[in-house]
Formats: structure tokens, sequence, C-alpha cells
């Protein structure tokens, strides 16, 4: 008796679900630039097939740039993902860009932070300034700024210098043995041990080989290649293992933290302006939420601050290796700043010298680092726009999207290199195109590897200046080679092939995987030797 009444509403429920789903794949947002979505799959099929057309294991910037082509480069397109992830809108004009990420009436502080970003909280936890919004993100802004000001920033060079001697010795005896080796590795080890000091006034000695290091080294670099994509969808799911590691992480930190309240009660004018430091200030006690926040800001400082600015520093060490015109400017400007005499004593007692006018005069070697950035973005902003709130954006041709429930990724790899903004070389290594007397003026949203707007990274100018000291202290003293993939060609001689731009020909392009951040996918392996003009 009840069976046709049953059948009746089954039949209701599935004309219900398939009409939404018709709404959701077709209608909810036909404006957007997109590929035909398929009913049941939605943009998943059609992003999984161009992953396969992909190189194996590369970031899905990668795939995202072939949706791009595909559709003729439009300022925006839409990638319905669910019921894996909310829909996502992927941005590719630096005029969209900025409207994600400046104050408006709407959001004070720019549009929220996405969920997806919410993975790096499995390491993080969650009152990480990174997750934080409104009222509790300015507050902790504001307690930690002072850590970042200019003047501070430049009063760490000689802990940045002091750190580079390992990094170094490390590259020193790879010459000596003609060995190749992970850069990553170096560069990683090196940027934590800077971030240690800068961050808890704690020596990591993350560079002195696996034995030594601290506990919370390893577990960093345990947790970080967790997130490898090449794991799959696991990524995405909660583990045990994770879960795991970031308690050992919790234990370590928190000692340190212990020990810093401690020494900062018995000598209260001994205070760094450490992130450590900064968090501490104004306790009387150490409370559990208390220790629990201060752990959360210090784990996100060390994982945003070292494995970035490792990646930065070897795609520059690459970018050079490959383009002897450039290296032999940034060579130039360094003879210029710091006489021929490069061996690293020498160097280090310039920069200490005179900091201030060192950092100025590198402006060769800045706009070499700043086009580094542009083609080998590291990390980038994920946003989410709540639904019904009416947020628009107004897209180069006067036309206005709502992007209301969507996701919204600023797509760095293809903003930065977009022909209309970037000419014709758009994809070229070109440090020219920063200097003053270039031809084509960019505009200042089109270069955003740290973000802009309010949310923007904390961390930029320190970075700038870690990556010219290191880059000051060891670029002449070697000559670097690439391994692998994205090695030199040569020609039956064994001569490098020059091209006529001025860059070696390559057997291969090297290219980027995905972690939590984008990183060289072979861990950048290379080969030194000590450079003949080294004196
Ligand atoms: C090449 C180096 C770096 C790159 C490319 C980079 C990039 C970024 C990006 C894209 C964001 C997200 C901004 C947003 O969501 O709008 C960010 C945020 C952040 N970065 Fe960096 N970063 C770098 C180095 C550093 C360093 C050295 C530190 C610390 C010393 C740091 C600390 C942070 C923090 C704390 C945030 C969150 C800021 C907030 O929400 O107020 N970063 N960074």
């Amino acid at each position: 008796m009840f069976s046709p009444l049953i059948a009746g509403i089954v039949v209701l429920l599935l004309f219900f679900v398939w009409n939404r789903l018709i709404y959701h794949r077709t209608k909810q947002y036909a404006g957007f630039p997109q590929t035909p979505p398929s009913r049941i799959w939605g943009h998943l099929s059609t992003l999984i097939q161009l992953m396969k057309t992909s190189k194996s294991n590369s970031h899905f910037d990668e795939a995202f740039k072939k949706v791009y082509d595909r559709l003729g480069s439009p300022p925006a397109f839409l990638l319905d993902l669910r019921p894996f992830s909310s829909p996502i809108c992927v941005v590719c004009r630096h005029e969209v860009a900025e409207q994600i990420t400046t104050s408006s009436k709407l959001f004070q502080y720019s549009l929220p932070k996405s969920r997806l970003t919410g993975l790096v909280s499995e390491i993080t936890g969650l009152t990480s300034i990174i997750l934080a919004e409104d009222n509790n993100w300015k507050a902790l802004r504001k307690q930690l700024n002072p850590g970042f000001s200019h003047s501070y920033t430049v009063s760490l060079v000689p802990c940045i210098l002091d750190k580079t001697k390992l990094f170094l010795a490390n590259l020193d005896h790879y010459a000596s043995t003609g060995e190749d080796f992970s850069l990553d590795h170096l560069c990683t080890n090196l940027t934590f041990d800077i971030m240690g000091a800068v961050t808890m006034d704690t020596d990591m000695d993350a560079q002195l080989g696996e034995k030594n290091q601290t506990p919370i080294v390893r577990l960093f670099r345990e947790l970080t290649s967790a997130f490898n994509y090449r794991n799959g969808i696991s990524v995405l799911l909660p583990s045990y293992k994770r879960c795991r590691l970031v308690r050992h992480l919790d234990k370590h930190i928190k000692q340190n933290i212990k020990a810093k309240f401690e020494e900062q009660k018995a000598n209260p004018q001994n205070r760094s302006r450490s992130v450590l430091s900064l968090s501490l200030a104004e306790q009387n006690d150490l409370t559990s939420e208390i220790l629990d926040q201060t752990c959360d800001q210090l784990k996100t400082f060390l994982l945003a601050g070292h494995d970035t600015t490792s990646i930065l520093l070897q795609w520059t060490f690459y970018e050079l290796s490959r383009n002897i015109r450039i290296l032999g400017l940034v060579r130039l400007e360094l003879d210029e700043l710091f006489g021929p005499e490069s061996s690293p004593i020498a160097v280090r007692d310039k920069i200490l010298e005179n900091t201030y006018d060192f950092l100025q005069n590198m402006s060769y070697t800045s706009a070499v680092i700043k086009e580094t950035l542009r083609l080998h973005p590291p990390a980038a902003t994920a946003r989410h726009s709540p639904p019904n709130t009416g947020f628009n954006v107004r897209l180069p041709s006067g036309q206005t999207l709502c992007l209301d429930g969507l996701v919204l990724y600023n797509c760095q790899s293809i903003i930065h290199q977009d022909s209309e903004v970037y000419g014709d070389n758009a994809t070229e290594f070109i440090p020219e195109r920063w200097l003053e007397a270039s031809e084509i003026p960019i505009p200042p949203s089109a270069w955003r590897p740290f973000e802009r707007g309010p949310r923007r990274c904390i961390g930029q100018e320190f970075t700038n200046i870690e990556a010219l000291v290191v880059i000051a202290s060891v670029i002449r003293r070697y000559s670097w080679e690439k391994v692998g993939l994205g090695a030199t060609k040569c020609d039956d001689s064994g001569e490098r092939i020059v091209k006529a731009n001025g860059q070696y020909e390559l057997q291969s392009e090297l290219y980027n995987t995905m972690e939590l951040t984008a990183k060289p996918v072979d861990g950048m392996r290379m080969r030194v030797r000590m450079a003949e003009t080294w004196a």
C-alpha cells in the first residue's frame, strides 16, 4: 500500500535533486567564463584530464594555466569542483586580484581567508595570525608589527650573516668533492636557522646535519613533506601521522616558550623583538591559553618564513646559473660595491660597515629577486566571499561579477605572466624590467608574490633583506650548474649552448610541485665549483 507513495516521494526527491544539480552546474554561475561543465562532475573530470596531460606531480597552477589558455585568457574563470570543494574562481588579472585583497565597505580587512587556507591550520593551529579574522587579526598584527619594522629588520643583518657562514661551509664542502646535492636541503636549513633566531631567539642548528638539528627542524620537515600532492587526495583528509607530528612539535616549542617566559621575567630589560618576545611582552602569567596561542604564532612564522624564502633563493641561484649575462651584471654590481675581494669575511665586513647603503645600492640584484618572485612565486592566497553578501568585482571590460559563495584564488603564475602587462617577453627572465629606466611601466598590483592590501605578507621586507645578504655573500664565490631536470644543453664540443636572449639552452624544463608551497620538483639538484674569479 505504501510502495506507490514511497516511489512517488523518491521520484519527487530525485526530480528535486536533479533540478538543484542542473541549477548549480549550469545556471548559478552561468555568467562566468568556464569550460562546459558535466552535470554530474562539474569541472572535475576536465581538471583531472588536464592534470594527466601535465608533468607528473606538477603544481596545480599548471592545469589552471591550461584551462586559462583553452578559454582564451579570461580575467577570471570558474572551476566547479563540488562536492569536493566549494566552487573556485581562479583570478587571472591583477585588476581583479587587487579588488579581492584590498579593504572594502563590506570587508574592512579584505575578504576573509578561505577554508582551503585552513589546511595549514593542522600545523599552525587555529589561532594563527594567518587564519585570524577581523579584530582578532588586527590585534595580532599590531602586536607583531614591531618585529618587522624597517629598522629592526636591518638590525638582524648580523644574525643573517652569521647563519650564512654555515651555508657557505656546506657549499665549500660540495665544491671540493664535486658531488651534486639538493640545494633545497641547504637553503631550507639556512632559512630555518634564520627564522629560528628571528622568531624564537633560538639556535635551531638546522645546518649541522640531521643528528645535531633540534627536533623542531626534523618535525617541520616531516610535516611539510606529508603535504606533498604525490600523496594524492589523502593530503586533504585528516591524518593520524600529521596529528602525531604536530603534538610532538607543540611539545618542543612549548618548552622554549616556558624557558623564554622565565628568562624575560628575570631580565625584563633584555627583551628582543622576536615573535616569541613580543607575544609574551604584556603577560604576567603564562596561562595554558597564552601558551597555546604563542605556540600557534611561532609555528606560523617558522612555517611561513622558512620554506618560501628558501624557494626564492633556490630559483634565484638557478636563474643566475642559466643566465650568464645577468649573472655577469650581478657580479659587476657586487664588485662595484665590495671591490673584487669576494671572500666571505671581506663581504661580511663591508656589509656590516654600512648596511643601509649596501641594501640601497644593490638595485640590480633587487631586480633579480623581484623577477625571480614574478616567475616563481612560492605562495598564494585563497579567499572566500560568503554567500549572499553581494560582493562584486569589476572586470577590465567594465562588466561586474558577483563572487558570493566562491573560493577566490589569485593565480599569481598567470597574473605575473600576463602579456598585456609584461609584453611579448612575459615568460622570460629579464630583471631590467624593474629598473627605473625601463620603458613599460608595470602597475604595482601586477606583482603580488607577497599579496597586497591589509593582509599582505608581514615578512616581505625581511625576505628581501635576507635574500640580498645571502646572494651578496654567496654568488661570486661559486660557479653553479643545474644537474638533472633543467640542466643546460651542450654542443658536440661540450660547450654550453647560449640562446639569442643570453640564456643557456636547456635539456628539459624544471617545474614546481605542490607541498604547502610551490617548490622545485627535484629538490633543485645542483653542482658547484669555486668560481675562477674568486680572490
Ligand atoms: C619569499 C618569501 C615569502 C613569500 C613569497 C610570502 C608570501 C606570502 C603570502 C602570499 C601571504 C598571504 C597573504 C594573503 O593571504 O593575502 C603571506 C602571509 C604571511 N606571511 Fe609571508 N611570504 C614570504 C616570507 C615570509 C616571511 C619571511 C615571514 C616571517 C618572517 C612571513 C610571514 C607571513 C605571515 C605571518 C603571513 C600572514 C599575514 C597576515 O595574515 O597578517 N612570510 N606571505
